[in-house]
């Protein structure tokens, strides 16, 4: 990217903080300086440092001190580089396997970690626990004073160069989605049964709020005087949110949209709340008298569990915070066998003699080759081919082999993708059509990017159907998803062999996924990892499509809503795909007689445009 982009990105980042250009721009160039003329290190975290500056040099001297001000702004402020995986491109689509089989109940309940994988168990406090004794949602402590958060960087792509520069871990270059190579080379038809997702709803779906009412819920108007709002009042809504919401319900495929510039301005809002006077200047000139109002707002659900923060926001109801315990690696519950040894992985499961990155040599490692590309794909071609382009997708995805601890390859290499760990900016937040929680990209990410690995504990399938069998209802949602165990293996597994992972009680931000029938952007890839035999593996999410920042990701649980025999009712989808399944008769109906509508229209259109010779607009 040519400084002139790198200029304008970074122009168009603050001007959607209302941020005049001449002000910002004396700022940039003596950031520049500082940094020397580092743009990654400007660019990072959406121009976090550049916006600091800004709030911080306005708050303290006016902008026009900004040449001797930003001298003294403190070297040690500058954002460092963070570690990056490389990215999957692929693209397959979803299948389903309906069958759900639960055998019966089963003793008691002990959690043990799982070895290698360094999982935290259940006495990891509550989310709750983000708030003070008054009951006000309190900032973390990172966050205090400092407007750390992410901002849509307007596409700002990072340089090709950048890919070739140092690769040590503590400084992997930070390679823009664009620019990242496929990381998992796929093999063709590997197994035989699809992999068997579903998520079982609680026995009633309804939300039960028998949770005692521990925090208020703030609200900033006009000037940033903070209130409690009293519960009921109905949320004034700004012109732009209500253009917002009209848009996002028409769009398909990206809902939910609710506008992040704005939800960094109400975060901005606590911060005046808690003492960061520029936050509340940038409060002030971007409210334009509206009301605004953050219902909750954490910073990092992950309580630093994950390479990267994960912040959760409600902007459209005073909801209670979902409970439960944030592991970012899959934890045993009791009994499943999950048997992690070094033994068992055959030399040729591993790739000792690699050394630094599998995916850089032409020829890919032993792990790689275990996933192989499609025939179309530009890294298979490579042998011929001595400047393969980055690869374009395949046709045919079904897992990935990463390579691991036996392998010789450094854990940069491409082909450890999964394992490095959430890289995304993602964000929990309170959907709009009746789905509750979701989960959103901060950051446009590009087809084949991975998101985040499906966590929780894992399970047999007979303690699954005990811990069912246990519900009381007042489970707010239950999020199992069965790992078809016997995929790849010569024998049929036993429901007490057979695993689960459950992330009800304890699991990643990937619980907070929501359902959408057939085009969710989000495709789920088993990934082998420590375990050679496919009896367990991991569950990883992928990008199908270019995501858009703030989309919401979704992913095809597939239920079958017509399925009304199954003992689990299954929920009332709300996804809004035109290809929702969840198809009421009467919406059937009225679809149906809609269609012939527009179509008796059209053909009367066509007729008229012959006779009278008219061009149809
Ligand atoms: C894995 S959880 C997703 C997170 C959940 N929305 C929450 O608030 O915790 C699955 C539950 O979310 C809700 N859900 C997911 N997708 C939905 C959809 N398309 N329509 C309605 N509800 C949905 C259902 O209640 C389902 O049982």
């Amino acid at each position: 990217m040519d400084i002139n982009e790198r200029v304008s990105n970074a122009l168009c980042a603050t001007r959607a903080l209302d941020i005049p250009d001449e002000e910002v721009k004396p700022i940039l160039k003596q950031l520049l300086k500082l940094y020397e003329k580092n743009w990654e290190l400007m660019e990072a975290e959406g121009y976090r440092a550049l916006i600091d500056a800004y709030f911080e040099l306005k708050a303290k001297k006016g902008v026009k001190d900004v040449e001797k001000a930003i001298l003294e702004h403190d070297a040690s402020e500058k954002p460092s580089m963070k570690l990056h995986s490389g990215v999957q491109e692929d693209q397959v689509s979803p299948t389903m396997d309906k069958s759900r089989k639960f055998l019966a109940p089963k003793e008691g309940k002990r959690l043990k970690s799982m070895s290698g994988q360094g999982a935290m168990d259940s006495s990891q406090p509550d989310l709750q626990e983000e708030r003070n004794e008054s009951g006000i949602l309190l900032p973390h402590a990172q966050f205090m004073g400092r407007w750390k958060e992410v901002i849509p960087s307007c596409g700002t792509k990072i340089d090709r160069n950048l890919a070739s520069k140092g690769t040590s871990c503590s400084s992997y270059p930070e390679k823009s989605i664009e620019e990242r190579e496929p990381s998992h080379i796929l093999r063709k038809n590997v197994y035989r049964k699809h992999l068997s997702k579903q998520f079982m709803p609680s026995k009633s779906e309804q939300i039960i709020n028998d949770q005692k009412q521990i925090y208020k819920p703030i609200s900033v108007v006009d000037q940033g005087v903070l209130e409690t709002p009293s519960s009921g009042k109905s949320i004034v809504k700004s012109a732009s949110e209500k253009k917002l919401m009209r848009s996002e319900e028409s769009a398909s495929g990206c809902n939910d949209n609710t506008n992040h510039m704005e939800s960094n301005v109400k975060d901005m809002s606590k911060h005046r709340s808690s003492g960061s006077s520029n936050l509340a200047n940038a409060h002030s000139q971007s409210a334009n008298n509206d009301e605004r109002r953050c219902f909750s707002y954490i910073s990092d659900i992950t309580k630093g569990a994950e390479n990267a923060k994960i912040s959760l926001i409600n902007e459209i109801a005073n909801e209670d915070l979902p409970k439960f315990s944030y592991i970012p690696h899959n934890i045993i519950y009791q009994s499943a066998y999950v048997h992690i040894s070094l033994a068992r992985i055959a030399d040729d499961d591993c790739c000792s003699g690699c050394s630094g990155d599998c995916l850089s040599s032409s020829i890919p490692c032993a792990c790689a080759r275990e996933t192989v590309f499609c025939q179309d794909c530009p890294l298979a071609r490579s042998k011929d081919d001595c400047s393969p382009e980055p690869c374009k997708g395949h046709l045919v995805r079904k897992f990935i082999k990463e390579c691991w601890r036996k392998c010789g390859c450094d854990m940069c290499c491409g082909n450890r993708v999964v394992q490095r760990g959430i890289t995304c900016k993602l964000q929990v937040f309170w959907t709009r059509q009746g789905k509750g929680w979701g989960v959103r990209t901060l950051e446009k990410l590009s087809k084949g990017t991975f998101v985040c690995e499906y966590v929780g504990e894992i399970l047999t399938n007979t303690e699954l159907y005990d811990r069912n069998m246990k519900c009381t209802g007042n489970e707010r949602h239950t999020y199992p998803v069965t790992l078809d165990a016997d995929w790849g293996s010569e024998k049929v597994l036993r429901d007490e062999e057979a695993l689960c992972l459950d992330a009800t009680f304890t699991g990643n931000v990937a619980r907070f996924i929501n359902h959408r029938c057939f085009d969710g952007n989000l495709i789920d890839i088993p990934v082998e990892v420590e375990t050679p035999d496919r009896h367990y593996y991991h569950l990883a999410f992928f990008t199908k499509r270019e995501v858009s920042a703030l989309e919401e990701l979704t992913w095809d649980y597939g239920m079958d809503f017509s399925d009304h025999e199954h003992p689990i009712k299954a929920f009332n989808c709300c996804c809004g795909s035109q290809h929702c399944r969840d198809v009421k008769p009467i919406d059937k109906r009225n679809r149906k007689q809609t269609q012939q509508k527009e179509d008796a229209k059209c053909k009367r259109l066509k007729i008229a445009t012959k006779r009278t010779g008219a061009a149809i607009l």
